[in-house]
């Protein structure tokens, strides 16, 4: 079986190169780096270790690489005989490589009626939604009417933290115990992947909102007030009691939205969310505020780990949430100048004002009380 992985990066090596191979697959991955798509072929393996007290370490084998900008005709070539195709390059590079895609269909195609799944393991709602529309924009209607029936584009929730890599072996990963990948099975086309590790569910709206709303919430505010109180990584944000109270009050708020919406067992729910500060205190990760805290943008958006909790709260609790309007409050205020979306951030807020930025990032009008609540917060976090 042959597996097509767009994003050769911590979470495609760590995660999914890693339970592709458990499962019998080769791995073609797919990058723009270079130095990984050379060595990738050189070594033909790489090392993934656990960071817990025993590092336990195993070899991922069956790999190699594409890379994509220098040769597209390769990688078309392997999507017209994968078995199954997943990214993992980050949402806003998902519309770069439909186009890409789209060819390697339209090959595959000519030679073979197979179907194909393909799965995007991006940290958004709807990611492999998102990037069928993408490709589909490129296609004819013939095309889409054929394309519609043989294409699968599952939707899918994958968690487990994978820091940056700052080891002398480039193409080891260093990732934490954990994991969880869940594909929706209603859009599979033909067989499900055999992949061990996938759960494969009905319905997996409350699993991506969970999960992004809980790790990815908490997360971000450990980050964005990490970054504020001028600490490097996650773990020593959690150390501090003061930011490990704001990642625990934002937990309590969008916990209590996801128990209210879909009916979570809340004593459940008080696990998880315990278990996830765990992970975020694991000792054994280096994991850097500024990887967390990447593309504030993004992570202000309105259907984002921030945003998007602090509405639903009040749409489900008829309340005002706090702690999420603070985390919003502090990612505005993330300023760190190796982040081009936080520079452009503080761009709008230097020459339009920190309202204009509210409205424009977040989407929350004026009038509304959660944009009066945000401006309440950043004026509290501004002097302090
Ligand atoms: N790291 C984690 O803890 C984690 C966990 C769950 C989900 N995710 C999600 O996985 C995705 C990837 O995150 P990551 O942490 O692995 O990032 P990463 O930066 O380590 O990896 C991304 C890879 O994509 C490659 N890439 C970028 N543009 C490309 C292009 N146009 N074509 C081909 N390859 C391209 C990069 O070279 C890089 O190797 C994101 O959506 C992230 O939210 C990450
Ligand atoms: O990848 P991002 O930028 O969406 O979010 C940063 C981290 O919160 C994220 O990568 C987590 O480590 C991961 O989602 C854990 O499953």
């Amino acid at each position: 079986m042959l597996a097509v992985h767009f994003g050769a990066g911590n979470i495609g090596r760590g995660f999914i190169g890693n339970l592709l191979y458990h499962s019998g697959y080769e791995t073609c991955f797919v990058d723009v780096n270079d130095e990984i798509v050379r060595l990738l072929n050189e070594k033909k393996e790489y090392r993934v270790v656990l960071a817990e007290p025993a590092q336990e370490e195993v070899t991922i084998k069956n790999v190699r690489a594409i890379n994509n900008a220098s040769n597209p005709e390769q990688v078309m070539a392997a999507i017209a005989e994968a078995d199954l195709v997943t990214t993992a390059i980050g949402p806003n590079i998902l519309p770069l490589i439909a186009g890409l895609i789209a060819d390697g269909l339209r090959k595959r195609v000519e030679q073979t009626d197979k179907p194909l799944n393909i799965i995007a393991c991006e940290n958004m709602i709807g990611g492999s939604s998102l990037l069928k529309e993408k490709i589909f924009e490129k296609l004819t209607a013939d095309e889409k009417a054929q394309f519609e029936g043989r294409f699968g584009f599952p939707d899918s929730a994958v968690d487990r933290i994978v820091p940056n890599q700052v080891n002398e072996d480039k193409l080891m990963v260093k990732v934490e115990p954990f994991y969880e990948w869940v594909v929706e099975e209603p859009k599979i086309i033909g067989k499900k992947p055999p992949v061990k590790g996938i759960t494969y569910v009905q319905e997996l709206v409350p699993y991506i909102e969970r999960k992004l709303f809980t790790v990815n919430t908490g997360h971000a505010l450990a980050a964005y007030f990490g970054y504020y109180f001028g600490m490097e990584t996650i773990n020593q944000a959690m150390e501090n009691q003061k930011i490990r109270d704001l990642v625990e009050g934002s937990l309590k708020e969008s916990g209590e939205f996801l128990v209210g919406k879909y009916g979570f067992n809340e004593e459940e729910h008080n696990k998880y969310i315990q278990k996830i500060i765990g992970r975020f205190s694991n000792a054994y990760i280096v994991d850097e505020v500024t990887r967390v805290g990447r593309s504030p943008i993004r992570k202000l958006g309105p259907n984002d780990r921030l945003v998007s909790p602090a509405r639903q709260y009040v749409e489900v609790t008829g309340k005002q949430p706090e702690y999420l309007l603070k985390g919003i409050a502090a990612a505005l205020l993330y300023d760190f100048q190796g982040d081009g979306e936080a520079v452009q951030v503080q761009t709008v807020i230097k020459e339009q004002g920190v309202e204009a930025a509210i409205q424009k990032f977040t989407q929350f009008e004026p009038v509304s009380e959660l944009f009066q609540g945000i401006m309440e917060q950043y004026k509290q976090l501004e002097n302090k």
